[in-house]
């Protein structure tokens, strides 16, 4: 079990804002980080990591203290076998792909997890290249790879989705939850996007003003109880598009796009970029063997 008690005094745009969060992870979970911004998420995996420091607190791994303000122990960032991925991971322009991981390896580290990611996400056709030559998805996915050569059993993701297109965007989620199995890892997500964290997470928790509102699994959080229809999916609105009396509302559903028609009164306070809920209350489905 991962406890983490961290209470620190931040300049937030609104003044001093006090931090103070208490979370229980269980180990090889995958959990996610929601709020606004300046809520406090990055600071919490900062400190997490060991790049910044909480003024009172501790942050336990079982019997093992990584922090504690009350024992005067703080372990170093290096000490904590935490593996950190930010939105923009800089890789070493002058280095090849394979060069990148090669340096991330410790000293008398083995090089065959090198080989193993490169296999694992699919690098061997770039293993050779440049970052120059690389999409912004591509560069990512190096940079996910690269945070997994120390083998980390603890994997902290700060947003790293965000500055990518759709279409890479699941593809990276998809390597993400596919190492998170296979590594066994305990996975940290910040996210602002509810799809994202629906699909990926087994818990969140919602940040505001440096506290936390609520916790739960993402779906009871995000479903709206107040709607009763047989079936209830949550999605990101991609496009509205009028035609005649009516508007098509797309939404993206984990890799799905579904498209909804509605009314204008329906979409009095909906706009791209919400999150919104799809339930159906009268249709029967269907049902059709894949495998
Ligand atoms: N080292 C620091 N010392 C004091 N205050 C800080 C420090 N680092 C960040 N802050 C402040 O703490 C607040 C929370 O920042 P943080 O980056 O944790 O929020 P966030 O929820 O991750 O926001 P976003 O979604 O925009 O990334 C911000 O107002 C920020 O200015």
């Amino acid at each position: 079990m991962i406890n983490l008690n961290l209470q620190k005094k931040l300049d937030s745009e609104n003044g001093m804002m006090n931090l103070d969060i208490k979370m229980t992870i269980e180990k090889g979970s995958f959990t996610t980080l929601y709020g606004d911004s300046g809520a406090g998420k990055t600071s919490v995996l900062r400190m997490f990591a060991g790049l910044m420091q909480p003024e009172k607190g501790s942050i336990l791994i079982d019997d093992a203290i990584l922090f504690s303000s009350e024992k005067n122990i703080n372990l170093k960032s290096q000490k904590r076998n935490i593996g950190f991925l930010f939105q923009d991971h800089a890789l070493f322009p002058n280095m090849t792909v394979r060069e990148n991981l090669l340096y991330a390896l410790d000293k008398g580290q083995n090089e065959k997890i090198v080989n193993e990611l490169i296999a694992l996400i699919e690098l061997k056709e770039l293993q050779n290249k440049k970052p120059e030559n690389l999409s912004g998805g591509q560069k990512q996915r190096v940079a996910l790879a690269r945070t997994l050569v120390r083998q980390p059993k603890i994997l902290l993701l700060d947003e790293p989705f965000s500055a990518l297109d759709f279409k890479m965007r699941l593809k990276l989620q998809d390597y993400v939850l596919k190492i998170h199995k296979q590594y066994k890892l305990t996975t940290i997500l910040v996210s602002h996007s509810i799809s994202e964290i629906v699909k990926m997470a087994d818990q969140i928790f919602i940040l505001e003003n440096g506290s936390i509102k609520e916790n739960g699994k993402p779906i009871d959080i995000f479903s709206n109880k107040k709607v009763s229809g047989k079936f209830q999916f949550t999605g990101e609105v991609i496009n509205i598009k009028k035609e005649g009396f009516l508007n098509i509302i797309t939404v993206l559903i984990e890799k799905n796009f579904v498209k909804i028609i509605a009314e204008d009164s329906d979409l009095v306070d909906i706009s791209i970029g919400d999150f919104v809920n799809v339930a159906s209350k009268a249709f029967n489905p269907i049902i059709q063997k894949i495998r």
